[in-house]
């Protein structure tokens, strides 16, 4: 019996010997991985150290270089190992240019050193591009100018090309409007109505001023229409094909003052001083006109802007009163006052400067060359949209003038503290008083001038600024004199 006692107690201690190294062998498996993991763990942190800064120098030679496009994904030859997610980083990365990503990285069996590109793919999350239009969302009509596909932003389409016009009916009814006491202005519209009613069978509308002196000329011109009040102006729109204008710049703004909304494709004959809206020279009227009438031609399609004013007293914004469209530009200006203008200006609801000096110029990149133009503002290619922002004479050493874009809405207020009111004017014209608290909205109107081009709109802009200014006139440096010869 003591026999297996003693059989039965050693062959316990041998289970438990067996036993205690079993453990044993299990805990120091266990240190072992955990030795493997802390070392996974470090290798792990100094590539992503690593990849992450190759981005942000890659990010950062992309941005010198003009290149938005944040991610660059360089597949690895290595498609094997533990991959995991990094959302972090790659939203470090990216998040700056609103591009959102998730990063896959592998594990990697080769220096630690090698190129980090080399050992990441990026997936990036999709997105979606909208546009604000009047505090709604409204992208569809953009979707032509940008397209997003696979989150990678391209200009699909310029917003501002050259356009051409292609008659697909023949044009019936031409308005012709005339510079007022201009003697070549009155021979030249004579032959001009003759030729289109007698040669091209065109129904003729003018001015009620110039319908009298064609009568007084001859009562021949009695087929020649006009209007009798000014209410049947607002339908002109509906019944003219072409307008044609013979005077300078002035008559090609009067005649767009006239259409408070949709405006007829303009021909401007320049019969003025300057004519940097007028490219057609009346001595070819015929020619021209023909090839007008032909088509097709190519238009510069004149952006304007549309003016309202809230006075103080008023309710809301949406009281104001008959809104102005302007051609070239609205001026806000110290008038008659020797004080100085005290403007406090908004884009937006953001706050963008107080004007003091002698007012402000919000000018159409077509009113660029003018009044803008001579208070120091760009001169800017007439279909760029956007609207110009010319200080007057700033008592201010650091003003510089601003361009900004089309959709936004400038607000021009007289605070109360002003010492005088101030004064607005639409295209030179129409004075509207300012008084303190009053305020003048302006934003890019709906309804462009469509007017004629000689050749194109480029072509047309650099011969005004050329024919017109003496743009960077000077002359040519001869060739005889020292040389870099050795360069
Ligand atoms: N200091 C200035 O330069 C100044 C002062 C007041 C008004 N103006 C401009 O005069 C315009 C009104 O013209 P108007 O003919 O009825 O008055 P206007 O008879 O006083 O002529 C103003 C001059 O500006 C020229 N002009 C007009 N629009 C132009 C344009 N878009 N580009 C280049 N030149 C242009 C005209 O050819 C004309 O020579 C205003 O819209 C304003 O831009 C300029
Ligand atoms: N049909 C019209 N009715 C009333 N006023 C007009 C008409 N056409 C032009 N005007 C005005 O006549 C003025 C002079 O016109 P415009 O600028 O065309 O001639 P201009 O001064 O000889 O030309 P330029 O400005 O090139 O020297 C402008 O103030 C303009 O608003």
């Amino acid at each position: 019996m003591d026999e297996h006692l003693i059989e039965f107690s050693e062959a316990l201690r041998t289970v438990a010997k067996a036993l205690r190294r079993a453990a044993e062998g299990k805990a120091s498996a266990q240190a072992e991985a955990a030795e493997w993991k802390r070392r996974y763990e470090l290798e792990r942190t100094r590539n992503l150290q690593m990849e992450q800064k190759a981005r942000m120098a890659e990010q950062f030679s992309a941005e010198k270089n003009g290149d938005l496009d944040c991610e660059r994904v360089k597949n690895s030859d290595n498609q094997s190992m533990l991959q995991n997610e990094s959302n972090e980083h790659s939203e470090t990365g990216c998040m700056k240019h609103g591009i959102w990503s998730h990063e896959v990285l592998r594990d990697r069996e080769s220096d630690s050193n090698s190129n980090a590109d080399r050992n990441k793919i990026m997936r990036k999350a999709s997105f979606k591009l909208s546009w604000w239009c009047n505090g709604e969302n409204g992208d569809q009509h953009k979707h032509d100018i940008v397209s997003f596909e696979r989150g990678n932003i391209t200009t699909a389409e310029r917003s501002s090309k050259q356009i051409s016009l292609k008659w697909e009916s023949d044009p019936q009814t031409v308005l012709i409007l005339t510079k007022p006491n201009s003697v070549s202005v009155r021979i030249l519209c004579v032959q001009m109505v003759r030729w289109l009613r007698e040669r091209k069978k065109l129904n003729v509308y003018v001015e009620p001023r110039v319908k009298v002196e064609l009568l007084a000329e001859s009562s021949n011109f009695s087929y020649v229409q006009t209007w009798k009040d000014d209410s049947e102006i607002s339908h002109l729109h509906m019944k003219v094909d072409l307008v044609i204008t013979l005077g300078g710049d002035g008559t090609v703004l009067w005649a767009a003052s006239m259409f408070k909304g949709p405006v007829p494709p303009i021909v401007p004959f320049s019969l003025g001083s300057l004519g940097f809206m007028t490219p057609f020279h009346s001595e070819h009227f015929k020619d021209c006109l023909d090839s007008v009438l032909r088509g097709p031609i190519s238009i510069t399609l004149r952006h304007r802007l549309l003016c309202r004013v809230v006075r103080d007293a008023a309710k809301n914004e949406y009281e104001t009163e008959e809104p102005f469209l302007v051609l070239n530009e609205v001026t806000i200006d110290r008038g008659i006052s020797s004080y100085l203008t005290n403007l406090e200006c908004y884009c937006d609801n953001s706050f963008v400067t107080c004007v003091q000096g002698d007012g402000l110029i919000l000018s159409t990149t077509s009113g660029s060359t003018a009044y803008s133009l001579a208070a120091g503002g760009s001169m800017v290619h007439p279909q760029v949209p956007g609207i110009l922002f010319t200080p007057i004479c700033p008592h201010s050493l650091s003003f510089r003038p601003l361009i900004l874009p089309e959709h936004v809405t400038v607000r021009i207020m007289v605070p109360f503290n002003s010492r005088s009111p101030a004064w607005a004017s639409f295209d030179g014209k129409d004075r509207k008083l300012l008084a303190a608290g009053d305020a003048l909205l302006c934003s890019m109107a709906p309804w462009p001038v469509p007017t004629a081009c000689q050749v194109d709109s480029t072509n047309d802009f650099l011969r005004s600024i050329h024919d017109g200014l003496h743009w960077n006139l000077r002359k040519t440096q001869s060739f005889d004199g020292p040389r870099d010869r050795d360069l």
